[in-house]
């Protein structure tokens, strides 16, 4: 079964499989969004079902509640929760600061929010999202529908005068018809090539009316768990660097790999 998974799902999975080893009997868990989030749902999601884990789970989207739900998470409102022992997500791209860019499923505002009423965030994510300078991956920002050109043209204008490569943006699509968010807002993508100082980047950003959000998760993330096709994966820290590297099997795994293919 395991034999059927892309490399990169292979590369996902075995982050996620390392992240669970972070969380413990009775902590309130963030649960972040994507295909590299879903993995480590569905694996809390066994040993809830398998190990008698008791957790609270605190979702990041409508997306990842079902799913949790699903899996037989005992899922609560961050408002019930009000602060959360650890949050584990993924990322579009992570730096060497561990500084990152998410919100390429549009999830980016939940995501923050989450991540930063947290004691503990830890980024999983296959090898390929690390990166030398954040800005290839186009940058989400979150906008309130009103008014939303003007936004883009005011944001287009404000990329002039920063440390950017590229200053077009374009209006995120779910086919015929824009893209809305969970909290039913738009998202930009910005399509910047190499961010100079993405620190000054988020803070303007946030400053423009009718921005809510952007994607640039600065000094958020406190360990980024590596995943490579080949089953090893690397537990990088913020403040310690690379702490572990192992190999993890995936015959043991085999039957979440049979719930994928359900
Ligand atoms: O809005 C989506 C999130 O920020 C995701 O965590 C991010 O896009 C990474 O997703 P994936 O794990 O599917 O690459």
């Amino acid at each position: 079964m395991s034999g059927d998974l892309s490399p990169i799902d292979r590369a996902k999975f075995v982050a996620a499989k390392r992240a669970t080893d972070f969380v413990d009997d009775g902590m309130r868990v963030g649960l972040g969004t994507g295909s590299t989030a879903a993995w480590l749902v569905r694996c809390l999601g066994e040993m809830v079902r398998d190990d008698g884990l008791r957790i609270k789970g605190v979702p990041t989207s409508t997306r990842t509640a079902e799913l949790a739900r699903d899996v037989g998470i005992d899922v609560i409102s961050l408002d019930e929760a009000k602060w959360l022992d650890i949050t584990i997500d993924g990322a579009d791209e992570f730096d060497g600061d561990l500084n990152l860019i998410k919100g390429g499923g549009g999830a980016l505002l939940q995501e923050k929010i989450v991540a930063t009423a947290s004691d503990q965030m830890i980024v999983i994510a296959d090898a390929a999202k690390e990166v030398e300078h954040l800005g290839a991956f186009p940058l989400p920002v979150e906008v309130i529908p009103f008014g939303w050109q003007t936004t883009q043209a005011l944001i287009e204008e404000t990329l002039i005068s920063m440390d950017v490569m590229g200053r077009t943006s374009s209006l995120r699509m779910n086919g015929q018809v824009p893209f809305i968010t969970d909290e039913g807002n738009h998202i930009l993508d910005l399509h910047l090539g190499r961010i100079g100082n993405a620190r000054q980047l988020a803070l303007v950003l946030n400053q423009m009316p009718g921005v809510v959000e952007n994607g640039l998760f600065i000094d958020v993330c406190d360990i980024v768990i590596i995943g490579y096709g080949s089953g090893k994966v690397e537990v990088r820290d913020i403040n310690e660097g690379t702490v572990s590297s192992q190999q993890i099997d995936f015959v043991e795994n085999d039957n979440l790999f049979a719930d994928l293919a359900d």
